[in-house]
């Protein structure tokens, strides 16, 4: 028997399995307008059962035929295969084998050729053309008479619809950029490539790249997919991730489905594009652990571990990214199987056994016959360039390059020492570490445990140096350490700047605060601050002194961060910030934080207000009661807009109508909310002030802290205009105070 356990294949239902899933549903998706652009109308009369891509996944179920041969060839869908590799001519293979049988696709499969000339003297693609198989990427096979070679990329996606990515990660980028402009309006696209690109902005999917470049929606198919299984029809599974149009996946499930290859499809792009691009470098950990011997457990330790940073890097990259979709073929299956008899873990299987003296690119030359590069000395000056740039910079071994890709992304992000596994990959690879380190990071591993800590509501120990950076502070940590919400904060304020002026103390202290550093301020602060970087930390041994950035004494707490005035301004022991954001990074946290928590502030504002009509409140209390409301943690963002001034008492009875921005933070500890502490900062350019407000009502929120100064700015300067009453003199007409903090 070909199969252990009895599998339903619906786009074959003749096939002899038994049946063990529903049968097929109706075809009535495929009706859907959406889908004009895919379906003639005699395609969408068919009677034939649809595929259904659910946001769980499930097999799929599409039909055997969705359409008579005959249908009008202009509503037909053409299919090109963009890459002609290993995998890509078997995906050319695959899709041949369909759109012969399905009624809407035309037959023929367009599939760019990067073209070559063989040993022989002859072209890559003629050879193709003329025996049907890829003699070079995968000998030996007939890929279909229906398949077309075709060496002028712009020509052979001219007038295709549906358009499979699959080529090595790094020729992406040009291939996009060739594109541009060139693709069929309204055409979808898939990729199958395994790996990613990292830009000075951060990573950067090859579907995102591709959606972006050339302005179509990018769905992914990943899976445990050894392209030379496929090709002789041994029985594999996939995973197609879909935005939001399930649909069109479901389309992409039909093309691709075969009795051998399975394909299911998930809503969740990132989460499978991350899978199959991620366990490329646990698939190189396992060829370490293979070549040195170390034995089985030692292997399977390495791949759950590797599958545990899968998802942890996945979910900080990407919040959107869903916990089963490891468990689908993209994920778990596909680290199995590159584990197992990937190519990855070959060439790093060998380069073990030679003690990391040979290169990853000369094993790889001399191991992956076939599907290495040759430099084509005919080429034109672009192509040699490219050629260039793939032997010095980048390798077929996805394995290598993603790993680096990978690691430049730790240590941009300072989550260095959250992925021992993958930093430790990269760092053999490289030569800075023997193979044997694959096994010896093991003192790194509580990062994890402590980082799901915090996502629970743990503890997180902040220091901020002036108004504002308290929000910052969270959202730092929310974009270093993917903290949905920061659980608590300590703030201290352990330093002051700028050269020749006396240091301004300013805190911000929570309520539920340590009782040491409740109500301290200026000198006291920083000196009590340091305690606790002393007593918890073991550093700075003279409190007296002000710390620096780089001060030795601080160079041994785990997560210190300093700011750009030279301030330790964050100490996370476990959280993963590891360096203070860039003014681009902090413009974003404050859209972030707009975006996101401004809805639920406003919300929370209004309902308190409604409740309290014509009532003078302190912005403190309006926030916890907001708290109440929503039961909630988070961090969340109020806009205002000051009203005149004189609203609030001005002096001149001048107005003022600037624009200011209030961020209010509401912290949790554990889910009590009625442990729940608050905090407010202002940042705006024309307050100043200490942090306890007064909001008056009168047709709009007016927010001021008490006694503040109201400025404007005149020929660059900062003018006093008025000042609002200090906390004595505007009494709250009603006080409902809600004490916050440990009720
Ligand atoms: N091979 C597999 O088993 C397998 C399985 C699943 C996914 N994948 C993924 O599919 C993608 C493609 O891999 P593959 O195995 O088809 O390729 P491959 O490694 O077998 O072949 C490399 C391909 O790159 C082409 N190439 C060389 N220089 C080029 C250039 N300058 N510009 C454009 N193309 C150039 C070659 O012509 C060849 O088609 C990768 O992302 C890989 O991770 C591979
Ligand atoms: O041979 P590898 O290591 O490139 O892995 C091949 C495929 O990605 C397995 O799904």
């Amino acid at each position: 028997m070909r199969f252990l356990f009895p599998i339903y294949h619906p786009l074959h239902s003749s096939s002899s399995f038994p049946s063990l899933l529903p049968p097929p549903r109706s075809s009535s998706l495929l009706l859907s307008p959406l889908l004009s652009f895919f379906f003639s109308s005699s395609s969408s009369s068919s009677s034939s059962s649809s595929s259904s891509a659910t946001e769980e996944a499930s097999p799929k179920m599409a039909p055997c035929n969705d359409g008579p041969r005959g249908s009008d060839a202009s509503n037909k869908s053409r299919v090109t295969v963009v890459g002609s590799g290993n995998w890509g001519s078997v995906a050319s293979k695959l899709i041949a084998s369909n759109t012969l049988k399905l009624g809407s696709f035309h037959d023929e499969v367009r599939m760019w050729v990067y073209e070559e000339t063989l040993p022989s003297g002859e072209k890559l693609t003629d050879v193709i053309n003329r025996t049907n198989e890829n003699v070079k990427y995968l000998p030996g096979i007939k890929l279909g008479k229906n398949v077309i070679a075709d060496p002028d990329l712009e020509n052979a996606v001219r007038d295709a619809n549906m358009l499979v990515f699959v080529t090595p990660h790094q020729f992406m980028e040009g291939i996009c950029k060739r594109l541009i402009g060139k693709i069929k309006k309204g055409a979808e696209a898939i990729s199958l490539i395994k790996g990613m690109e990292v830009k000075m902005e951060g990573p950067c999917m090859i579907s995102t790249l591709i959606s972006e470049q050339l302005n179509v929606n990018c769905c992914v198919l990943m899976g445990a997919n050894i392209a030379n299984e496929i090709a002789v029809e041994k029985f594999s599974e996939a995973t197609v991730g879909y935005r939001e149009n399930r649909e069109i996946a479901e389309r992409w499930v039909q093309l691709f489905s075969t009795p051998y290859f399975m394909v299911t499809a998930v809503q969740d792009v990132e989460g499978v594009e991350l899978c199959g691009t991620l366990k490329n470098v646990v698939a190189l950990a396992a060829g370490f652990v293979d070549g040195l011997e170390m034995g089985n457990n030692t292997k399977a330790a390495v791949m759950r571990i590797g599958l545990r940073e899968m998802r942890v890097f996945s979910k900080l990259l990407f919040s959107s990214v869903k916990d089963n979709t490891f468990f689908e073929s993209c994920g778990v299956a596909d680290l199995i199987t590159t584990c197992l008899g990937g190519r990855n873990r070959k060439v790093a299987e060998a380069f073990a056994r030679n003690g990391g003296k040979r290169s990853f690119d000369e094993l790889e030359e001399e191991m992956l016959q076939g599907q290495k590069l040759q430099v084509d000395t005919r080429v034109s000056l672009s192509r040699a360039i490219d050629h260039i740039y793939f032997l010095v910079f980048s390798s077929y071994l996805k394995g290598v390059s993603t790993a680096k890709e990978v690691y430049e992304v730790l240590r941009n992000r300072g989550w260095l020492e959250l992925f021992p596994l993958f930093a430790t990959v990269h760092e053999i690879a490289i030569g800075r570490l023997p193979p044997s380190a694959i096994v010896e990071y093991s003192e790194h591993k509580p990062s994890f445990v402590l980082l799901e800590e915090v996502k629970t509501g743990g503890i997180v120990l902040v220091s901020c140096l002036s108004v504002g950076t308290e929000s910052m502070g969270a959202m730092a940590l929310r974009r270093t350490a993917g903290l949905k919400f920061v659980a608590g904060f300590i703030e201290i304020d352990v330093a002051m700047r700028r050269k020749g002026r006396r240091p301004r103390p300013r805190h911000i202290l929570k309520p539920w605060n340590p009782p040491n550093l409740k109500g301290l301020e200026g000198e006291e602060l920083r000196k009590a601050a340091i305690e606790i970087l002393r007593n918890r930390f073991g550093a700075v041994k003279d409190p007296s002194r002000r710390l620096k950035p780089d001060d030795p004494e601080l160079k041994d707490i785990e997560g210190i961060c300093v700011d750009r005035d030279g301030i330790v301004c964050k100490v996370t022991p476990n959280a993963g910030l590891r360096r203070t954001l860039e003014p681009e990074e902090l413009a974003e946290c404050h859209r972030e934080m707009y975006e996101e928590c401004r809805p639920h502030g406003m919300k929370a504002l209004e309902l308190y207000h409604r409740q309290n009509e014509g009532t003078c409140f302190e912005l403190g209390e309006v926030v916890r009661a907001s708290l109440r409301l929503l039961l909630g943690g988070g961090v969340w963002h109020f806009k205002f807009t000051a009203k005149p001034v004189n609203d609030v008492g001005s002096e001149a009875g001048r107005t003022t109508t600037t624009t200011t921005t209030f961020y209010a933070e509401v912290h949790e500890i554990g889910k009590n909310p009625a442990h729940a502490s608050l905090c407010f900062t202002i940042d705006s350019p024309i307050v100043t002030g200490n942090p306890d407000f007064v909001i008056l009502k009168d047709g709009d929120w007016i927010v001021y802290p008490y006694g503040c100064t109201l400025c404007e700015r005149k020929r660059g300067k900062r003018v006093k205009v008025a000042s609002v009453p200090s906390k004595s003199e505007v009494q709250p007409r009603r006080s409902s105070r809600i004490s916050a903090k440990h009720q």
